[in-house]
This record gives structure tokens, sequence and C-alpha cells, in this order.
């Protein structure tokens, strides 16, 4: 069993983050509940810091908010020296609410709508990632009105598919993200981008996909990244001054998977970006990365309490939890695979093999397919670790499940950083027309 970040088994066989028994969280806090070790999140944030400063002083570390984004979060990105990557605009106000510096804010998206571009522009961001043409011209329009100079970097795709879950490919030909290096797309965007009045076009982007574990995918995509940037050069003299590599590395999910490593990441694109500048005589970029995952996927875990335990005979032993696929959509809509601990009785032998079953309406609902496991009986408590990213984030109301309670554990302190939804939550924004409420219905419930 792996452990990660502060975990520990007691000597009772209880699982225990940062410094807390998780049979106590679930005794104040319920379940399912996202944990997160703050130790974790800002180890990882660290080793990004430290690695580009030794192997890359002029680099920037952006954290990719959509992996996980709440108001206490935006707290120790920013005391992290990470700036931060938001997709909308409600990422965008989460961050302001939260009172992140805009200028330390990167904003991206394939489709921004003209409200988002002006809620941006006004709140003085520090980088528009555009997209596309369209989005540059309406962005160029709008900073002029409000007669100000933004700085942006247009991102592009290489044609580069990196092995992974085609649903999590991002940098191939076929995208709907960005502008392609091909039949001189980019490049023509770049001419016309270059000569707007209130845009200073800084750099390039390239985010080739996520769950990245073969570092040589970076590196041909630099290498491709390079090649652009000097045929740019070439046509139009204009030098790019950042080069933004994305996000995109590989985390373990569970025992079996490598763990690429941060310092690993940085070396490799820090010697190749070295390479390529010499190779070209281009002024060495600064790179940025925006890391998400790698950031924030091992910090959480989710607890759940088991209900249903069905056994049919010599087919399959199902534990069903009080979450699933509304807390955690990753196992249904990539395949993708967790490790789980009966956090309870974390040392008890694991001698059977179940699967793990979330509790909607779905026979895709499976959080674990076929796991060796310690007997669990209704009560017990399993813990999915790994859950940090792209879980919470991605979580629905789907059959009126409501969201998980998350809470920051570190040093023997748990604070609620997010309320588990109430029922009232469910319809906070419902409204019934007054002609439908001429239909006398009866009303019972209350409690929520
Ligand atoms: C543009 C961009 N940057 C950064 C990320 C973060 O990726 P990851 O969480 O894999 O590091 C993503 C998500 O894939 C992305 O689309
Ligand atoms: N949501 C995906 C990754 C997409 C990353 C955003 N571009 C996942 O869970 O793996």
């Amino acid at each position: 069993m792996r452990l990660y970040g502060t975990m520990e088994i007691s000597n009772s066989g209880v699982l225990h983050i940062g410094g807390i028994s998780t049979v106590d969280l679930v005794e104040k806090y319920g379940t399912p509940l996202l944990v997160f070790d703050e130790w974790e999140i800002r180890k990882k944030a660290r080793e990004y810091v430290k690695a580009f400063n030794k192997y890359y002083p002029n680099s920037r570390t952006v954290y990719a908010s959509k992996a996980f984004l709440n108001q206490a979060l935006c707290y120790i990105i920013e005391e992290e020296g990470l700036g931060l990557d938001v997709v909308s605009g409600g990422e965008l106000y989460i961050a302001l609410k939260a009172g992140f510096p805009p200028e330390k804010i990167f904003f991206h998206g394939n489709n921004k709508s003209n409200a988002e571009i002006k809620m941006a522009v006004e709140a003085g961001i520090g980088r528009f990632m555009l997209d596309n043409l369209k989005e540059a011209r309406y962005i160029n329009k709008v900073a002029g009105r409000l007669e100000k100079s933004i700085k942006a970097i247009l991102r592009v795709t290489p044609g580069i598919e990196a092995h992974t879950h085609e649903f999590i490919q991002t940098g191939q030909i076929d995208s709907k993200f960005g502008v392609s290096v091909y039949r001189d797309q980019a490049l023509k965007a770049i001419e016309e981008i270059i000569r707007m009045d209130n845009i200073e076009l800084t750099g390039v982007h390239v985010h080739i996909g996520s769950q990245i574990f073969n570092l040589t995918s970076f590196s041909r995509t630099i290498d491709v990244m390079f090649e652009f940037m000097n045929n740019v050069r070439d046509k139009t003299g204009y030098i790019l001054k950042e080069l933004d590599l994305g996000g995109g590395l590989g985390i373990p999910y569970t025992e079996d998977e490598p763990d690429p490593g941060i310092d690993e990441y940085a070396r490799l694109v820090s010697e190749k970006v070295r390479e390529k500048s010499h190779e070209f005589d281009y002024p060495l970029p600064v790179i940025i990365n925006e890391p998400g995952r790698s950031i924030i996927g091992t910090a959480g875990t989710t607890l759940y309490t088991v209900g249903t335990v069905k056994e049919i005979p010599f087919i399959r032993k199902y534990l069903a939890v009080d979450g699933g696929m509304t807390d955690n959509i990753r196992p249904a809509l990539y395949g993708a695979e967790y490790d789980a601990i009966l956090a309870n009785r974390a040392d008890d032998e694991r001698e059977e093999i179940v699967s793990i079953a979330g509790k909607c309406c779905e026979s895709g609902d499976i959080l674990i397919h076929d796991i060796k496991m310690p007997e669990a009986r209704e009560g017990d408590i399993i813990a999915i670790p790994c859950t940090g990213a792209y879980t919470y984030a991605m979580s629905s109301n789907y059959n009126g499940l409501r969201r998980p309670a998350v809470v920051l554990v570190n040093d023997g302190n748990a604070d609620l950083i997010i309320k588990r939804e109430s029922y009232e939550d469910l319809i906070k924004n419902d409204i019934v027309p007054a002609r439908l409420r001429k239909i006398k219905l009866k009303k019972v419930v209350s409690h929520g």
C-alpha cells in the first residue's frame, strides 16, 4: 500500500493524515469527506520552485486551478510564490474574491465570453492566454477602450500526441484548443497580434495533455516549439520571450505506477530548452509551467463509509460507499484507477477481491474494479488516496447527491474549507412559476 504525504498508520491500525485520525475526521465531518494534506500541497509547490531555481531560474510556476480551487487554497498557492491559471470567469471570481494578486493570474479558455474578457481586463490580470484571433481582436478592442496594455501569450497546438488517455490529449492537430503551428496558422495569428496596439505578445504556450509519464513527449514538444519560434523570428523578426510549457506531469495513482518526479521533469525541460536555444541561437526564453495534478493530486484523500456489502456468488463482491461518480467522475470517464485503504483497520490482511461501487443509478459508477482488500463490513471507512485533482472540481449533484465537505489537515489541526452541501443547497436556484404554484402540493420535507 502506497502512503502519500503525511499519511501514516497508527499502532491501532488507523490511517492518519496530517497527524489526525481519519476515524476522528469522519466522526466530526461525516462522509464522503475530501481531506487535503496541507504539508503535501506545500511540498509539491516547493518542489517546483526549488527544481526550477536549480535548473532554470528564469522561470515561473503557475498552479492550474482547474484541478481544484477554493479560496483557502489561493492563500497557500500565493504564500508558496506560485501564480494561478484560471479558465473561466468563475475561477477568476474565486481567485479575486480570495484576494489573489491579479497580476499573477493567467487566464486560459478556448471560448472566453466577452463578459469574461472584460472582467479579466478590468481586474488587471497578468496574462491572457490567447486561444484564437477572434478573441485577440476583442481583447485588443476592450483594452483600447479601457486604455490598458495587455500582456498575452498565444496557445499553439504542436501536433504532438502525448501518451495518455485520448480524452486528455490536447496537443494533437485535431484539437479544439489553440492555433495549430501547421500550415502557418499560428504564424499568421502572430503576424496580426504583434501589430495590435493594445496587446503585447510576450510568448507562446503549449499544453499537450495531462497525466503524462513519458517525459520524452515534453522533449519532442520543445523541439517543435523552437522550430516554430525560430520560424516566427525568420518571418517577422519578432522574438518570443516566454515559453509556457503548460502542465501535464503525471502522478502515481496506484502502487505499480511510476512517479516521474518534479525534479526530473524540471531538469529535462530546462536542459532541452537550453539545448534548443543554443541550436537556434535564440535568446533563452522564460519558462512557465502550469502544473495542476502534480501539485494537488496526491494531497487529497477521499473518505467514504461502507454501506451495502453485496456478494454475487462466484462472480463478484461489491462494497457500496456513500459517494461515487458525483465526487469522483474519473473512473467512469477515463477508466482511471485508484488504490484504497480500509482506513479504520488499515493493517488487516488484504484477503479478498472486491469492487468499490458508488451509490449512483449507473452501472458504470464503480470507483475501483477488483481490488484486494481486508474483509470490510457496513460502517467501515474506505480511504481513496490521490483524489485531490479533478475530483471535487468535476463533481456534480447527479441523483441529488450533495457535494462532500472538504477539510484541510496539518500538524494535528483540521479546518473545514468547504462545507458539505445541504439539501437546501440543491434547490437554492429553483424557481416555481406562480402559475404552477396554483397546483396544490402538500409539503412534508423541511430538514436539510
Ligand atoms: C492549458 C492547461 N494548463 C495546465 C493544465 C494542468 O494540467 P495537469 O493537471 O495535468 O498538470 C491543463 C490541464 O490539462 C491545461 O489544459
Ligand atoms: N480532468 C482530467 C484532466 C483534464 C485536464 C484539464 N485540461 C483528469 O481528471 O485527468
